[in-house]
């Protein structure tokens, strides 16, 4: 999917502040999304990535600042609303469940639950097509349970996605996958005629596939633009403390080259 120019905000967050016991976790956030992109947010650990999701699905209110979802505040919204227009991929999936896989992830389709023989036959299109793209077919009849962490993964994504949201938010999506599957995972997730707006660590697969990135630090907006805009040689160094070469390729797409720092060079790095 390509980044729509238009003015289309489907997301628009305004100074929004959280602080926690004096501590400032975020500090004058403004985004706007634009529908249909897929966003990458990128910053070291502890910056407010996972924070600021958890402000725009609504896991935490006590913010300052405002966050308006598709023309109205995110306040306005019920919970059903919300779940039929946003769905989430967080960062820790276990599951004990008894449940086999398509039994699992067609619990996505709760809140749009109807015992009407139409839409169960559109319910069936949609796992079918999901599971697809995630390349789940052989798997439906396994237990949840047993499945590897990167096989979950897969399937807590295709979970998010039978929900047919119009945004769908990802808390490090690639968690545990192969190199393999995240590149098959971030192809899928840009491949999607929604938008997206995922935390990633991994800065070449956050180049590779997103429209734009937000650089966050210390709660933070640091810089917010094109993977070239953002992913300089300077943001890496003053933001994770890495040296690393930025390539640019014929087609603009991007790639960064690590220093790998060895014993003894670390401060050097820092200093
Ligand atoms: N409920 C909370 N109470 C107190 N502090 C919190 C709470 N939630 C998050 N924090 C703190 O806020 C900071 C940002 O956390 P957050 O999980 O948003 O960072 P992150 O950028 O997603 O980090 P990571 O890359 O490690 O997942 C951290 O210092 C964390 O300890």
């Amino acid at each position: 999917m390509t980044c729509q120019q238009s003015q289309n905000h489907q997301l628009r967050i305004r100074n929004l502040s959280w602080h926690v016991a004096g501590k400032a976790i975020l500090e004058q956030v403004s985004v706007d999304y634009h529908s249909g992109e897929l966003l990458g947010v990128i910053g070291p650990n502890g910056a407010g990535k996972s924070s600021l999701l958890r402000c725009i699905y609504r896991y935490i209110n006590n913010y300052q600042g405002s966050i308006e979802f598709e023309g109205q505040s995110l306040q306005n919204y019920s919970r059903l609303q919300l779940a039929q227009r946003m769905s989430v991929v967080l960062q820790h999936n276990e599951t004990n469940s008894d449940a086999n896989v398509l039994q699992w992830i067609s619990l996505g389709r709760t809140p749009f639950r109807s015992w009407r023989p139409r839409i169960q036959q559109q319910e069936q299109q949609i796992l079918q097509s999901v599971t697809e793209l995630m390349q789940l077919e052989d798997l439906l009849a396994q237990p949840i349970s047993k499945l590897s962490g990167g096989e979950l993964q897969r399937c807590v994504i295709a979970r998010a996605l039978v929900q047919q949201p119009s945004l769908l938010l990802l808390d490090e999506p690639t968690n545990h996958l192969d190199v393999g599957h995240q590149m098959q995972i971030m192809a899928a997730i840009k491949g999607l005629s929604i938008g997206s707006i995922a935390c990633i660590h991994d800065l070449n697969l956050a180049a590779a596939y997103c429209d734009r990135l937000l650089l966050l630090n210390n709660g933070r907006v640091v810089a917010m633009g094109t993977p070239a805009q953002v992913l300089t040689q300077e943001n890496l160094r003053a933001v994770f403390g890495v040296h690393c070469r930025v390539d640019i390729d014929a087609t603009g797409r991007l790639s960064l080259r690590y220093h790998y720092p060895q014993p003894g060079e670390i401060e050097t790095l820092h200093g």
